[in-house]
Order: C-alpha cells, then structure tokens, then sequence
C-alpha cells in the first residue's frame, strides 16, 4: 500500500523495455468496477478470490514487471506460487512516516479503512500481520524511506543486476 509498486514498476519495465502488469488493474478490469467498490459490494472474500485468479493468470501470462496487489500474499497458494517462482520478487517497504503521505485519502483504502481504528493503527496491525508472508516470499527487499521512485528502481536493477 504506497511502497511504490506501481511507480517503481513502471520505472522498471521501461528500463527493460517490457510491459507492467498490475493485477489491481487486472481485478478491475474483470469485475467492471474499482476495487474499494468490490470490497464495498462483494465483500473482501469475493475481492481475494478475484485477485488469487488474477495472480494466477499473470504469472502464467506475463513475460514483464508484475505489481502484485499488496494483500496478495494473504493466499496460501499465491505464497507457494511465488515461493516457486524462478523470476525474482521483490519486496518493497516503507514505514508510515514516509507512506502516510503517498496514501492519499486513506477512507478509499478498503482495509485501512475497516474497522474502528484509525488509519495509522490499521495500517501497523495489517503490515504487522502480513510480516511473515511478505518474507516468506520475497528474494529481495527494498527499503524505499527517503529514496524516489527513481532510486528505488535503480536499487532494484542493481540487485537484479540488470543495469
Ligand atoms: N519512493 C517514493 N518516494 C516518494 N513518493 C513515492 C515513491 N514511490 C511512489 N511514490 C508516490 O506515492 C504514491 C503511491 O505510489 P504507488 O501508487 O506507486 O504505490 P503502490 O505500492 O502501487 O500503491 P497501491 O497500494 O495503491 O497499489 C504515488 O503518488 C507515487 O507517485
Ligand atoms: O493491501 C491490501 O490488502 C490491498 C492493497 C491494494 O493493492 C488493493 O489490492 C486493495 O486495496 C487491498
Ligand atoms: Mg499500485
């Protein structure tokens, strides 16, 4: 949420000259609506089953940069898919002093948004719940506090060694 994946993302793929995918856009380009309306509508179950068949059809699909929504890792097969992956996943990180202010209005946000507690709150007890998924999956991991897009991207093709 804000770490950057679309940004960084497309950065990337026009270094390497390939295509971005973003299975957000995916899901809502199959359900006809924005995702916060999906989650409004359908519920977060209905939204996850769309996004485990979005992640499934882009990893057998997609030869470029792929942004995985970021509550993606919550589906145990998705977590093995991507464990099994032979191309590199990235994590990126941010902590909320440098990501409250790339959310923009976080009452948008489906899950920083459920529940009672503020967005702060949620946003360290959602984090604080995926921790373990996030490192189960990734082979790298970014910081992105106090770098732009820009250096995020450039660390990440050094990592990849693909500058
Ligand atoms: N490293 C960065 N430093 C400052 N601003 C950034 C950085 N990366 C992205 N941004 C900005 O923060 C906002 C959120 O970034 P972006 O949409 O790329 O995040 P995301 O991880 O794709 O989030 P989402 O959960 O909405 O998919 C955008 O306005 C973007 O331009
Ligand atoms: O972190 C999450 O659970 C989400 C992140 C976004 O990419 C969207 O998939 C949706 O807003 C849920
Ligand atoms: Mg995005």
């Amino acid at each position: 949420m804000g770490a950057g994946k679309s940004a960084v993302g497309a950065l990337l793929a026009a270094d390497l000259g390939v295509q971005l995918r973003d299975t957000d856009a995916d899901v809502e380009a199959v359900a006809g609506r924005p995702v916060a309306t999906v989650f409004a509508e359908d519920g977060e179950p209905a939204f996850r089953a769309l996004e485990r068949a979005a992640v499934v059809d882009a990893l057998a699909e997609h030869p470029g940069v792929l942004a995985l929504g970021g509550g993606s890792v919550l589906d145990a097969d998705t977590r093995a898919d991507l464990v099994a992956l032979r191309s590199p996943v990235v994590l990126l990180t941010a902590t909320w002093e440098h990501v409250a202010g790339r959310l923009g209005d976080t009452s948008t946000r489906p899950v920083l948004a459920s529940g009672s507690a503020g967005a702060e709150a949620r946003w360290r007890e959602v984090m604080a719940a995926r921790e373990k998924h996030y490192a189960e999956v990734a082979d790298h991991v970014v910081p992105t506090d106090g770098r732009t897009a820009r250096a995020v991207a450039d660390v990440v093709l050094r990592l990849l060694s693909l500058h």
